[in-house]
């Protein structure tokens, strides 16, 4: 017996081995493909890409391995793009190649490859052009949509007046506004927005942010199969998600009993009257399932991405109040104290221009970008890229380019003024990302952040507890997002 024992461990103990050496094999056969470090079976390069501080392991990995090389996340092979002209040429010049969409694990346990941020294909390019068709005809970059924001943008000063000067976390409150106005495109007026279970989803949204981000987050994205047996605070990203894409459902599901074809309503109206006239056409690869994710997925993309913006862009005023100060003397000047700032106020005022796309330059919302993939084999600066391998084109390297910007790591409008004061575009200014799937929200996120920050300077002066030179910038978690500290500030009315 106890041979018996002995000769089945041993033989297991061989099989490992092969299966572990075969494993090795392959990852390491390397083909054509860019350089990188020398992965571990299973775990990959877990070594060298540090989970919790991805993005600057990524970082240093490029001043070794050149603008573009290849890492394994576990066993999943991702190339790397860094830097302004490598992200250009794949995602602008070789656009097509460049356009499908890799995996996120956090994220795609609850889309799968549903809806418009995660299809691939043919799916993808009919959700793309459906949704963007209801955002235009729902008013993107016309009056009715600015007129929207600039009543919530009231809505936020009279919140913000009642803090009666006394210092508060801005967090809820900057997501509760976004989040108004991403309900009423995506669901019309309908919605209390008061209802104890629509402020528990804003909460969701911003924690679920967060969580993506932590350390716990990139586990779960670097080793989703073994993460997923694990305990920890990862787990709590699928209640919250679960949560919302129910919250999402039940707004649908309302929008399909009382959908009126002759006066679409809102986002989710749009989309199911085209799916009603297209439900003939063989070619049509849309469901409703599509409908509901890609619902979820502006709700959550949109809300979050504009509040943490607004949330980090107030921390750094108050860090340079001298900058928050030029600001002030614009808008009295172009718009003064009597009406609401609106967007043809914009091309006026160069300096806040400037201030905001520094700020986004700065924040770099998205480090990572949202990890694409190459949908046929890819020849790109010498190397091939086989189909379907996912690639990182980094937004941060683009960002913080020292090709591109004079001061990269320091947050300076001057990198958008040009000599008499007036606005300077950048090519590498892309928190948005470039090519064919970059970020459908861009314009309507533009005149949020325009009307908001406009509107909350118009009215008040920002104050801090501390001295503005011990206000820590760094990002407390970097990883899918740029998470600012925590902190309170104070508003004095003006
Ligand atoms: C500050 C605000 C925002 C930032 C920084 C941002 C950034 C991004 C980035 C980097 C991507 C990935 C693009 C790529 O794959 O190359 C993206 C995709 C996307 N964003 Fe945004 N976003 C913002 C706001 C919004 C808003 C308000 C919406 C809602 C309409 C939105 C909807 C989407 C969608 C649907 C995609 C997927 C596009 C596709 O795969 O075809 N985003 N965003």
């Amino acid at each position: 017996m106890e041979l018996a024992g002995a000769v089945i461990l041993f033989l297991v103990f061989c099989i490992s081995c092969l299966f572990l050496i075969s494993a090795w094999k392959a990852m390491g056969n390397r083909g054509n493909l860019p350089p990188g470090p020398t992965p571990l079976p299973i775990v990959g390069n877990i070594f060298q890409v540090k989970t919790g501080d991805m993005v600057n392991s990524l970082m240093k990995l490029s001043k070794k391995y050149g603008p573009v090389f290849t890492v394994y996340l576990g066993s999943r092979r991702v190339v790397v793009l860094c830097g302004y002209e490598a992200v250009k040429e794949a995602l602008v010049d070789q656009g097509e190649a460049f356009s499908g969409r890799g995996e996120l694990p956090t994220f795609n346990k609850v889309t799968q490859d549903f809806g418009v941020v995660f299809s691939n294909g043919e799916r993808w390019k009919q959700l793309r052009q459906f949704s963007l068709k209801a955002l235009r005809n729902l008013g993107m970059g016309k009056k009715s949509l600015e007129e929207r924001i600039q009543e919530e943008a009231q809505c936020l000063v009279e919140k913000l007046r009642k803090t009666n000067e006394l210092p508060f976390d801005p967090t809820c409150i900057l997501c509760q506004a976004v989040c108004k106005v991403m309900c009423t495109i995506l669901f019309g007026n309908q919605l209390n927005c008061e209802d104890k279970e629509f402020l528990a989803r804003v909460r969701m949204i911003d924690e679920n942010f967060q969580l993506m981000s932590s350390f716990w987050g990139q586990l779960y994205d670097i080793f989703p199969n073994i993460a997923k047996y694990l305990p920890g605070p990862h787990n709590r990203i699928f209640t919250c998600f679960e949560k919302l894409a129910e919250f999402v459902a039940k707004r649908v599901e309302l929008n399909q009993e009382t959908l009126d074809p002759n006066y679409p309503r809102d986002f989710v109206d749009y989309f199911l009257i085209r799916m009603e006239q297209e439900k003939q056409n063989p070619s049509c690869e849309i469901n409703i399932k599509d409908l509901v994710i890609t619902a979820l997925s502006v709700f959550f993309g949109g809300t979050e991405t504009i509040g943490t913006t607004l949330r980090y862009g107030l921390l750094i005023l108050l860090k340079h109040p001298d900058i928050e100060g030029k600001m002030h003397e614009e808008i009295d000047r172009v718009i003064g104290r009597n009406r609401s700032p609106s967007m043809e106020d914009r091309s006026k005022m160069p300096y806040t221009d400037a201030v905001i796309h520094e700020l986004q330059r700065y924040i770099n919302l998205l480090p990572l970008n949202i990890c694409r993939a190459v949908i046929q084999d890819t020849h790109f600066r010498g190397y091939t890229i086989p189909r379907g391998t996912n690639v990182f084109p980094m937004l941060t390297s683009v960002l913080r380019d020292n090709t591109q910007f004079s001061k990269p790591d320091s947050f300076n409008p001057g990198h958008f003024l040009d000599e008499n004061g007036g606005f300077k575009k950048s090519d590498a200014s892309m928190p948005f990302s470039a090519g064919k799937r970059i970020c459908l929200g861009e314009g309507l996120a533009r005149i949020q952040l325009f009307l908001y920050l406009t509107t909350i300077l118009q009215n008040f002066t920002l104050k801090c507890l501390l001295d503005p030179k011990d206000i820590d910038l760094t990002p407390k978690a970097s990883g899918f997002g740029n998470i600012p500290h925590s902190y309170q500030l104070s508003v004095v009315s003006r």
